[in-house]
């Protein structure tokens, strides 16, 4: 099995992903700089957060014309499975592969805590090992996260069944986002973006390891194949 990260100029998760996957869950992996494009020889593609071209004009709307990018939609396109973290959420939806999009928090600051989830969706590829109304403790770190689509959007959100993860109450809501929206998938399940960061959940040492289902849930479904 073999995972692709893409860096952006700016990213700054990288490399903490590139710990959990290859060191934690001793998975080989390629990180792939922006500028290169890839052939569809990997099993996951993982958008990391961090602060593409400086969040100029909106975070992610310049990393979206990245050279790498247009291998990230056709590998979405051909039905990889493509997991986005914060900027690299931001950054699919810029792309289209993902509907709606952020605005700035609505207290204006930029929030870095642990917050409260709440599991909306568990037969997706990313929350196959979890439950629904499951309840994960996982932190944020954003200025740009809070997350607008139109009520036709919403719906449409609602009937696919496309919320994944939810901030548990509206105490727990650290944006803003509509709906407590805190994470989404494509109609076809394989295109994940959410705003927590479950890499820096991965571990006890780091206070709560539930971001780690998020990653093993993924690797099952590679492995077995079915939601
Ligand atoms: N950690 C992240 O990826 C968050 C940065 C993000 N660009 C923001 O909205 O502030």
């Amino acid at each position: 099995m073999r995972f692709g990260i893409v860096t952006f100029p700016g990213s700054n998760c990288d490399q903490d992903l590139r710990y959990v996957i290859e060191d934690i869950f001793e998975i080989e992996i390629d990180m792939i700089w922006h500028k290169e494009k890839f052939k569809n020889n990997y099993d996951a593609i993982l958008l990391p957060g961090g602060f593409s071209y400086g969040d100029y004009l909106r975070s992610g709307a310049i990393a979206r014309f990245s050279p790498v990018m247009d291998s990230v939609i056709e590998f979405a396109n051909n039905g990889g499975t493509v997991l986005g973290i914060c900027n690299g959420f931001q950054i699919l939806m810029e792309a289209g592969l993902l509907p709606g999009a952020m605005k700035v928090n609505d207290n204006l600051k930029f929030v870095c805590k642990h917050v409260k989830l709440q599991v909306e969706n568990d037969r997706t590829p990313f929350t196959r090992k979890l439950e629904i109304n499951q309840i994960l403790d996982i932190p944020v770190a954003h200025q740009e996260g809070n997350f607008y689509i139109d009520d036709a959007g919403l719906k449409e959100l609602k009937a696919n069944n496309q919320i994944v993860l939810k901030y548990l109450d509206d105490s727990e809501n650290p944006n803003g986002s509509i709906d407590n929206i805190a994470g989404i998938c494509n109609k076809k399940r394989n295109v994940f973006g959410l705003m927590p960061h479950p890499e820096r959940a991965s571990e006890e040492i780091l206070g709560s390891s539930d971001g780690k289902k998020i990653f093993e849930s993924l690797i099952s479904y590679l492995k077995e194949g079915v939601n």
